[in-house]
């Protein structure tokens, strides 16, 4: 359904040191959250330093489209006026999500909870990731499917129920997604809903409920889990909400800091939430030069600057566990890892397979293309680090990712010879500012005509 753009094929070089201070923008999980939050408050909610790509704006359009009214006041600075939980009216055209799984699942359960139905679409990448994960508990609350392309995958229609139930869901999978979509569903169910995680996921939901006016309690669940309680039907009041910079946008111009020789970058106001920090936990295994300064919080979230210098990293085990909190940053860490002298054994990556792309393959492919000794075994990535990338493959396949098309751009800044990706043109969706902010800090990148 989304408009199908030309591809623009990007390459990066070998740079000289990189230097500069950058602001990654507004954390992708929070602005999406924002958003929904903001049409399910009653009154005004006012946003500051918004991710203005394209998934968050899919998600502000699809807000409309539910009742509220949205309004852009400047850069990164939202009004939302929200119809309240209960008040949402049923769109007149399909929900157009783009790439986005984060906005179509989480709107998937504001929409199964409501006497109300909409029909949720996507891109040619969105439309072949796994949507029963979330219709399967939205079924035991009383929504129904009255249609759907095969699989329950988008193009699909959502008819929430007259009474939404309150349920108590184990997610089978770690996903905060799933998470996420139970607990909006069981914003307008009569008592309380259940939500129980093996795996504790990012917490932005439970913390931006709370911010809301919502009762939820979080407990301990088991070894990693978590036991997460929300009390239904809630009057929820509009609150002012400041967007931290994103860790996982910010993990690009880190780890492209570590692997150009002599580069110094300091990262301003990256959320350092705990449930998104396996990155940092894991570069710094590595031996990498990271120091946090300036610790403080923002919007409800700890953030810090990062001061990050390029130096040698060695390879590391990634134990399964840790995947929740880093599992969009996979893509770079095999980069940074094929930098490192020695092995990184990334485990337990099934999760990886139903991303945008099967990232598990796509990143494989792009390593092995461009001379890295990496090889998959099940669910685990194998780099063996050599020090150094010889580059220079033919163009990294994307599929539609943006998290693959800058990892490979960053790896070009490393690389012997150059690295080319198919298509740079799905990195607007998470990080549009990605090659002006690259290129401001000394990176060689350009797209080509
Ligand atoms: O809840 C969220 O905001 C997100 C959860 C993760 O997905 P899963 O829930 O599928 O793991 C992550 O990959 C995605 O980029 C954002
Ligand atoms: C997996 C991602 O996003 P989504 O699931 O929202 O498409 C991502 O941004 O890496």
């Amino acid at each position: 359904m989304s408009s199908v753009s030309e591809p623009v094929v990007a390459v990066a070089r070998r740079s000289g040191p990189l230097k500069g201070r950058l602001r990654a923008p507004g954390d992708k999980s929070m602005s999406h959250r924002a958003l929904i939050f903001g049409l399910l408050a009653v009154g005004e909610t006012r946003i500051e330093g918004l991710l203005e790509g394209e998934d968050v704006l899919a998600t502000a359009r699809a807000c409309a489209a539910l009742g509220a009214e949205v309004e852009r006041l400047g850069e990164g600075r939202w009004r939302v006026r929200g119809v309240g939980v209960g008040g949402l009216r049923s769109p007149d055209a399909p929900l157009d999500f783009g790439n986005a799984g984060t906005g179509s699942r989480l709107m998937m359960g504001v929409v199964g909870g409501h006497p109300i139905t909409a029909t949720f679409d996507g891109d040619a990448s969105l439309r072949s990731r796994p949507m029963r994960r979330i219709l399967d508990p939205l079924a035991l609350i009383g929504a129904e499917v009255t249609a759907c392309a095969e699989g329950g995958k988008l193009p699909l229609t959502l008819k929430g129920p007259e009474t939404a139930l309150p349920i108590t869901y184990e997610t089978p999978m770690p996903s905060a997604q799933v998470k996420s979509a139970v607990l909006l569903a069981g914003l307008n169910a009569p008592g309380v809903t259940t939500v129980i995680e093996r795996e504790a996921t990012r917490d932005h939901t439970e913390r931006m409920l709370r911010a809301f006016g919502a009762e939820v309690t979080v407990e301990p669940h088991g070894e990693h889990g978590r036991l997460i309680r929300l009390v239904g039907q809630p009057e929820l009041r509009p609150a002012v909400v400041r967007v931290p910079a994103d860790p996982s946008s910010a993990a690009f111009p880190l780890v492209a800091a570590l692997i150009a020789p002599g580069s110094e970058v300091t990262l301003e106001g990256v959320m350092t939430n705990p449930l998104r920090t396996g990155l940092m936990l894991t570069l710094k295994e590595m031996g990498a030069d990271i120091a946090t300064e300036n610790l403080r919080e923002e919007g409800g979230e700890e953030v810090a600057d990062l001061v990050v210098r390029a130096g040698p990293l060695k390879g590391v085990d990634v134990p399964p566990e840790r995947a929740p909190t880093m599992i969009d940053e996979y893509p770079v860490l095999a980069v940074a890892a094929a930098f490192a002298e020695g092995e990184t054994q990334m485990r337990g990556l099934h999760e990886l397979t139903v991303k945008e792309s099967d990232r598990l393959a796509a990143v494989h492919a792009g390593l092995v293309a461009n001379g890295v000794a990496a090889r998959v075994e099940g669910d685990d990535l194998i780099v063996e680090g050599r020090g150094g990338v010889a580059g220079g493959g033919a163009p990294v396949r994307t599929h539609l990712d943006h998290r693959i098309a800058m990892s490979f751009l960053v790896m070009g800044l490393g690389a012997d010879a150059p690295v080319t990706v198919d298509d740079a043109t799905m990195i607007a969706t998470s990080f549009p500012t990605f090659l002006p902010l690259m290129t401001g800090l000394g990176a060689e990148m350009e797209t080509k005509a």
